[in-house]
């Protein structure tokens, strides 16, 4: 059952061959059985799942419902999901119960009739690219034990690759979304920024977070990414648009489409592997009939600098409402407020989460807010025009999405800039708000490699469409880790 794509699900949910509840049911065995390996569940929630998925039986019986009714769903641990234990991945939120859905949460599950069946591991509060500053331990990657499934989003996709969920839903504030699909061989997408409601997801950088899917398709990602956009009036971010019919776009042929390859992107630090399966796969989009050529995105290089000033500088604030008093964690035993809030902090933050509250604190102190903060949002805009004029000249963005597969456990973390440094590929699109995806296009040693589509503003039916029409003339996204089939 776990093969299946959401398409086929739904046609065997409606032709009676499965119910929900043995689907369900067949995830939350999967999940017993093989998650003791990677860790990619903070919380199983089978007695909701079970109830979820009786409702879309009764649905399904009576002929009502939509495409999504009765599929299970797997839910980043970042989205507040109404009496179930909110964590964002740390230690902070370990006691959290949120007391109300997130918009995504209401819609996927009380609209589209999707089972929620738990929530996924991450790195703590979305800080990281490997999924180890998590409090609740590292997530493996399925395809190989020993390495990193990428973060934050690393409970998702391990969850999806191994085949414990059908698909998940992630967070992309620098990469959290491509970069651990890459790694583990699935679709991910992040929409434009505003696309998708962020009402309820925990915020990091709020300039700069967007919420969206990992899936083992590009039509699986179409079908959640439709149920989860759209305006939202209690998300002030959201922007208030019709949506596209993601899963009808699917099937234009794309001849004549122009794709521009950033020479940025294939410069020094490329592994050669990688660049070799990218290339691949730029062949089978011009034998599809795509126009390929050479573009320059000069202010690329400057995004990872660039990101590190925005988004510690964001989350120092955002995080400044986790004070031991409201909610959340609270030290014990002691006698002033300060000592209160000092404690509390220094327990609750991992030491990720710590080092980015003081680089933000210290970007935006007196003195140095022009040298820093300031000169990052010139260079933002800077690398925001270099978009607007790519899409002057070509309708999609190519590019790897990572500079190598997957690494080991604990090759980098004793080593914050090379962890950030995953990032280089993914975060320019996050700082201009573009849609971007990345989809699977080869493997390296048994490991995959990812692709990376970026596309202009509310694109996202024409970087799906692509996605899938490559996927139609490639298997490389059907392949799953040998240990989990
Ligand atoms: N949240 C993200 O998109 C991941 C990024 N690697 C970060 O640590 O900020």
């Amino acid at each position: 059952m776990h093969s299946l794509t959401l398409k086929e699900m739904a046609a065997g949910l409606r032709a009676r061959k499965f119910s929900a509840r043995e689907l369900t049911q067949h995830y939350l065995r999967r999940i017993e059985t093989f998650d003791g390996q990677i860790n990619s569940f903070i919380t199983v929630t089978a007695g909701q799942a079970l109830a979820q998925a009786a409702a879309a039986d009764e649905k399904l019986a009576r002929a009502e419902g939509g495409p999504l009714t009765g599929i299970p769903l797997a839910q980043k641990d970042i989205f507040c999901t109404q009496g179930v234990k909110t964590s964002c991945g740390s230690r902070m939120l370990d006691n959290f119960i949120a007391p109300y859905d997130a918009t995504i949460v209401r819609k996927l599950h009380h609209e589209a009739g999707m089972v929620m069946l738990g929530k996924c591991n991450m790195d703590e509060f979305a800080m990281g690219s490997s999924n180890e500053t998590s409090w609740y331990g590292p997530v493996k990657n399925p395809w190989d034990l020993t390495r990193v499934p990428g973060g934050s989003s690393g409970g998702s996709v391990a969850a999806v690759a191994a085949g414990l969920a059908p698909v998940a839903t992630a967070s992309d504030t620098g990469g959290s979304i491509r970069q651990p699909a890459a790694l583990t061989n699935l679709t991910g997408i992040k929409p434009t920024y505003g696309r998708v409601s962020r009402y309820g997801m925990i915020a990091f950088a709020s300039s700069l977070d967007q919420a969206g899917v990992v899936a083992r398709s590009a039509e699986d990602a179409a079908y959640v990414l439709q149920a989860m956009s759209g305006f939202d009036p209690l998300d002030s971010t959201s922007v208030d648009r019709p949506v596209d019919d993601l899963v009808a776009g699917l099937n234009r042929p794309i001849r004549g489409l122009r794709i521009g390859l950033p020479k940025e992107y294939f410069a020094a630090g490329l592994a050669p592997e990688v660049r070799a399966r990218v290339m691949a796969a730029v062949g089978v989009f011009e034998q599809l009939g795509a126009v390929i050529s050479e573009i320059s995105l000069p202010n690329a290089p400057l995004s990872v600098p660039t990101y590190y000033v925005v988004a510690p500088a964001e989350a120092s604030s955002n995080l400044a409402r986790y004070d031991g008093v409201r909610y959340g964690y609270r030290a014990q035993g002691v006698k002033t407020l300060e000592e209160l809030y000092k404690r509390s902090r220094g327990e609750g933050f991992g030491p990720e989460v710590q080092r980015r509250i003081m680089i933000g604190t210290y970007v935006l102190s007196h003195g140095y807010y022009d040298a820093y903060y300031l000169k990052a949002q010139k260079v933002r805009k800077l690398i925001c025009e270099d978009f607007r004029r790519a899409f002057e000249q070509v309708d999609l963005v190519l590019g790897p999405t990572t500079t190598d597969v997957a690494f080991k456990l604990g090759a980098k973390t004793d080593d914050p800039v090379a962890m950030y440094l995953n990032d280089i590929y993914t975060i320019a699109a996050n700082l201009a708000g573009i849609p971007a995806m990345s989809l699977p296009c080869g493997f390296v040693d048994g490991l995959p490699v990812g692709l990376q589509l970026m596309g202009n503003y509310f694109d996202e039916a024409r970087l799906l469409n692509a996605a899938h029409q490559y996927q139609q003339a490639t298997d490389f996204h059907k392949q799953m880790p040998q240990a989990f089939r």
